[in-house]
């Protein structure tokens, strides 16, 4: 489930996945599925020769943000909260991609502002509560990598992070070289940690002018160690998926063992015989042969609920 806290409402945000972009949006739905709390940083775009010191004003917590951690939308049929989870913890996702790849049209449809026609009015950062296997996480989603030509941005970008969604185009085969460059960049400036980064193939749904192949972007995800998912930002598709993906790759990392021993086995339980049915298979053929395992690697790769 995603972004949602009852099921009644959860499949009324299941049912916005199929929707197209250029549909009408439900008026009804509109109060599901808005941006949450904004964190003004529209600012930024507004000030290119921003100082160090004021950016970095613009993207710290306020008191006030500090203390909202604990708050609930108090309107009955709102799905999505706002601010941290009960341990008070809020983490920072950060979009890096080159320029119209689909990073902004992927946060917006987190944040909920998708049908808004104008990118220049709407903030770059979105706070926002999901619930994913049955537990919820405060995630912060930055999406101002192409702010400005700031390095200063650039660089606090490459630090602040606690995951990372790498987005290149399918059609657009320098924006998946420049993938692997920020890949690398991330790699240096993070060596020691062990983040979660998942890199994302959007754009999907243009078929014909697709210049990346599925199996190059699995390749690079093996060759970088990080996820893959490819997306239509245009179509919904799979955005869900990869901010469930994304909070399960933080969790992963960030709790217990024993606390994600617990949630694996709850998922399992819940998981259709087929798909149970499937992963035994996957593992009876692996071990039958042995030159799999590449391809078994980069199958991985896929699997967002796993490390
Ligand atoms: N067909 C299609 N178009 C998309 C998709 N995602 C984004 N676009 C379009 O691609 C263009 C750029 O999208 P943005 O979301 O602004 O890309 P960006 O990476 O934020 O770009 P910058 O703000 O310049 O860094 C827009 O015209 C979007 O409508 C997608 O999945 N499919």
């Amino acid at each position: 489930m995603f972004g949602v806290m009852t099921l009644n409402k959860g499949d009324k945000l299941r049912n916005m996945d199929k929707r197209r972009g250029s549909m009408p949006f439900p008026l009804h739905l509109q109060n599901l599925h808005r941006r949450s709390m904004p964190v003004d940083d529209r600012e930024l775009r507004s000030m290119p020769e921003a100082q160090p010191t004021e950016l970095a004003s613009l993207m710290r917590f306020s008191p006030e943000e500090e203390h909202r951690s604990s708050c609930v939308s108090d309107s009955s049929d709102s799905v999505i909260s706002s601010g941290s989870d009960s341990d008070g913890q809020v983490y920072k996702v950060v979009l890096l991609g080159e320029h119209g790849v689909g990073k902004s049209s992927l946060a917006r449809i987190f944040g909920g502002v998708e049908d808004s026609n104008d990118c220049e009015e709407t903030g770059n950062t979105y706070d926002r509560s999901l619930v994913v296997d049955d537990e919820e996480t405060s995630i912060l989603l930055y999406d101002i990598w192409e702010q400005d030509n700031s390095q200063w941005l650039k660089d606090q970008c490459m630090r602040m992070g606690d995951a990372y969604i790498i987005v290149y185009s399918v059609t657009d085969k320098s924006s998946f070289e420049k993938a692997s460059e920020l890949r690398i960049q991330l790699r240096r400036a993070r060596q020691s940690e062990n983040i979660p980064i998942i890199l994302v193939g959007n754009k999907s749904d243009l078929v014909r002018s697709r210049e990346v192949s599925v199996d190059e972007g699995s390749a690079c995800a093996v060759v970088f160690d990080c996820k893959f998912i490819e997306t239509s930002a245009s179509l919904h598709h799979n955005v869900h998926d990869l901010f469930e993906g994304i909070v399960r790759q933080i969790r992963l990392r960030k709790d217990s063992k024993e606390e994600n021993a617990r949630r694996m086995a709850n998922c399992k339980r819940r998981e259709s015989i087929s798909k149970k049915a499937k992963r035994f298979l996957g593992r009876m053929v692996a071990r039958k042969n042995k030159k799999m395992a590449f391809r078994q690697k980069s199958k991985s790769c896929h699997d967002l609920s796993v490390l």
